[in-house]
């Protein structure tokens, strides 16, 4: 065991979140199947909890009843007295902290996953929120490895004005699943499969790291969130133009200057103007419409990892 090695706890509240959006099929599958049997969940030195978030949003199979679950995590919402008059997104954070954090307290769950969808072609995405967390950057370099020659991405939305108050950020460790392209509303068996691979590994990880095992310093790349693009818009604020052709399903690849971005509904290109190449990704994602949200532009960056052992063995 090497000295210079990070010392952890150990990992032994585990969560699972499906239907945190009530339409993103594969999360919300997993879960309930998990929570009628756990045997693929289960881990010896782990107790992992499924749990499905926004239940009346699933039964509707909607993303929300009043309001984004998954931007409701504020300290605002989260210390306001309790109410029925709140939005049910609001009530929910509420009974949610209160069962899995209370967010940055250490009572809160070790680690949690949120399971989710997207209409993107994004592939196999980790989002993360810190770039300082090396036990969630060496579970991803673990999952990166296991998942290989499959790609996994990796997307930090640590950003001053354009992080947002995750379901899962009530957890000391958090990590979102992003796995697309479905539809929303839609179970594909490849979206399934692959996102419990990616279960399945991370919960590998949480327990060969429980058992003493190190995990020497690495490298991992991330995309780290850039910018916000919207889609044009005429004078009364509606959609103008479509994600182009040779953009759409391009997530990942390089948006270099002078590249074609919309297309007008006359066939007029829009070109992107920025300084340099970016990696767009949740290219025309159903959700983002309302969220004024055409793609988001990413920034390829190395981080680099410190090795981790658990200080309890
Ligand atoms: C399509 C979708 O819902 N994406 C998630 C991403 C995340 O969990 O960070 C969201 O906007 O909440
Ligand atoms: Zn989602």
């Amino acid at each position: 065991m090497s000295s210079d090695a990070c010392c952890l706890a150990e990992a032994r509240r585990v969560a699972i979140f499906g239907g945190t959006h009530g339409n993103e099929m594969s999360g919300i599958m997993l879960v309930s199947m998990w929570t009628k049997n756990d045997s693929e969940i289960r881990r010896s030195s782990v107790h992992t909890k499924p749990f499905i978030c926004n239940p009346r949003a699933v039964e509707k199979c909607t993303r929300y009843i009043d309001t984004d679950l998954n931007r409701a995590f504020t300290a605002e919402n989260l210390s306001t007295p309790p109410g029925d008059e709140l939005p049910y997104e609001v009530q929910r954070a509420k009974e949610i902290n209160q069962l899995f954090g209370p967010k940055g307290s250490p009572d809160a769950y070790d680690v949690i996953f949120d399971l989710h969808n997207t209409t993107s072609n994004m592939g196999a995405t980790l989002i993360l929120e810190s770039s300082t967390d090396h036990f969630i950057l060496q579970m991803v370099h673990y999952i990166k490895k296991a998942m290989a020659p499959e790609s996994c991405m990796v997307l930090l939305t640590e950003h001053p004005q354009l992080k947002y108050a995750t379901t899962r950020s009530v957890a000391k460790h958090s990590v979102g699943l992003e796995v697309g392209p479905q539809p929303q509303g839609v179970l594909r068996s490849n979206i399934f499969e692959s996102m419990r691979m990616i279960v399945k590994h991370a919960l590998d990880f949480i327990e060969m790291f429980n058992s003493g095992v190190e995990f020497p310093a690495c490298r991992v790349e991330v995309f780290r969130v850039h910018e916000r693009v919207d889609y044009p818009r005429d004078t009364n604020g509606n959609i103008s133009a479509m994600v182009h052709p040779h953009l759409q399903d391009c997530d990942w690849e390089p948006l270099n200057p002078g590249d074609p971005m919309f297309q007008t509904f006359d066939g007029t290109t829009i070109v992107y103007e920025g300084a340099g190449p970016v990696y767009p990704t949740f290219i025309n994602e159903a959700a983002y419409y309302e969220k004024h949200q055409a793609f988001v532009t990413t920034c390829r960056e190395t981080l680099s990892v410190n090795s981790i052992r658990n200080n309890t063995k």
